[in-house]
């Protein structure tokens, strides 16, 4: 009896670990996405490949496995906050290892170790909004052991004056909650496959995020056309819908031709399907 709460920890954190892995996963997987690597090929980028993203994904379940042990139950506090900061940051260096130093999922680690651990630090249960909170708390805390470089994504929330990775952490995902979880489960009522209901999810990100991977490699035209083409895509009825087909493809085709990629918006897809996973684990496993 005595070692119930133990277990309980270490189940609840390898099923935490290996289900934000899984989303990693799912999300690499889905096509067709507009300028990124998916099951038919690299989309935007020379340097990634559908094998290099599931072999980032895998590298990091350790991480997130670490993560949710240490938050087990733990308030926010600046503590949690360094010890979190310093797993995230092994988990980024496990990364590289694993992809010979591509950058693969920095902000996929962002935004699902926050909520991992927040998941953890609420006892391994909870709704999306009390864990999109949880982890914001935690998100606003200052990183002091944070390099003081600058990085892209910094470089383009300056230039643009937009927000980036960090500020929709500390808002609490307003992408993930007020965008993509309604979407996804809007789609699947509406009788889309999980498919179609996962792109229109990602659509559904991409009509308002200021995606700062965009912003960096084709500025604001690329992401006005990454909106723009989301919105036109949702507006036809959604990708399950033949009109909405054509306009995803048409975006895919512009994203390609700007060197468009939304790897920002295709980070908080796999956060969705985290948080969808917490909110209903029959789904998962
Ligand atoms: C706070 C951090 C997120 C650091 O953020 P910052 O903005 O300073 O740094 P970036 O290195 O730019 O990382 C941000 C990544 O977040 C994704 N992202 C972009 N826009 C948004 C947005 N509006 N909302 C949410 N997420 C967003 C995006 O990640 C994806 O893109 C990556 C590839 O990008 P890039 O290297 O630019 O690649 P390419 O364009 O392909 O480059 P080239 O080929 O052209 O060279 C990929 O990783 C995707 O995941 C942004 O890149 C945070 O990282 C931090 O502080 N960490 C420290 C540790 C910590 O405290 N962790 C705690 C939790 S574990
Ligand atoms: N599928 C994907 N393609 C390119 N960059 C990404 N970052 C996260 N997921 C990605």
């Amino acid at each position: 009896m005595k070692l119930l709460p133990r277990i309980q920890v270490e189940g609840g954190a390898e099923w935490l670990a290996r289900t934000a892995t899984q989303c990693l996963i799912d999300e690499a997987r889905l096509s067709p996405k507009p300028g990124l690597v998916d099951s038919r090929g690299n989309g935007a980028h020379l340097d990634l490949s559908l094998a290099l993203m599931e072999r980032s994904a895998r590298s990091l379940t350790p991480t997130f496995q670490a993560l949710a042990q240490q938050s087990w139950q733990r308030p926010a506090d600046i503590s949690l906050r360094q010890t979190v900061g310093r797993l995230g940051r092994e988990g980024e260096r496990q990364m590289m290892l694993a992809t010979d130093g591509v950058n693969t999922h920095r902000g996929a680690i962002w935004a699902l170790g926050l909520l991992v651990s927040a998941v953890a630090m609420l006892g391994g249960a909870g709704r999306a909004d009390a864990i999109t909170r949880t982890a914001a708390e935690l998100a606003i805390l200052p990183d002091s052991a944070a390099p003081k470089t600058f990085s892209k994504g910094l470089r383009a929330t300056h230039r643009y004056r937009v927000p980036g990775a960090r500020e929709e952490a500390q808002q609490a995902f307003p992408h993930v909650m007020q965008h993509a979880l309604p979407q996804l489960r809007q789609s699947r009522l509406n009788g889309s496959n999980e498919t179609h209901a996962r792109l229109d999810a990602l659509m559904a990100i991409m009509t308002s995020l200021t995606d700062t991977c965009v912003l960096s490699r084709a500025g604001m035209e690329g992401l006005e056309t990454m909106q723009l083409g989301a919105r036109a895509v949702l507006q036809a009825g959604g990708s399950a819908q033949p009109e909405g087909q054509r306009a995803l493809a048409e975006l895919d085709r512009r994203m390609l031709a700007l060197n468009a990629s939304p790897g920002g918006a295709a980070d908080l897809l796999a956060a969705t399907l985290f948080l969808d996973r917490i909110e209903t684990p029959y789904i998962a496993n």
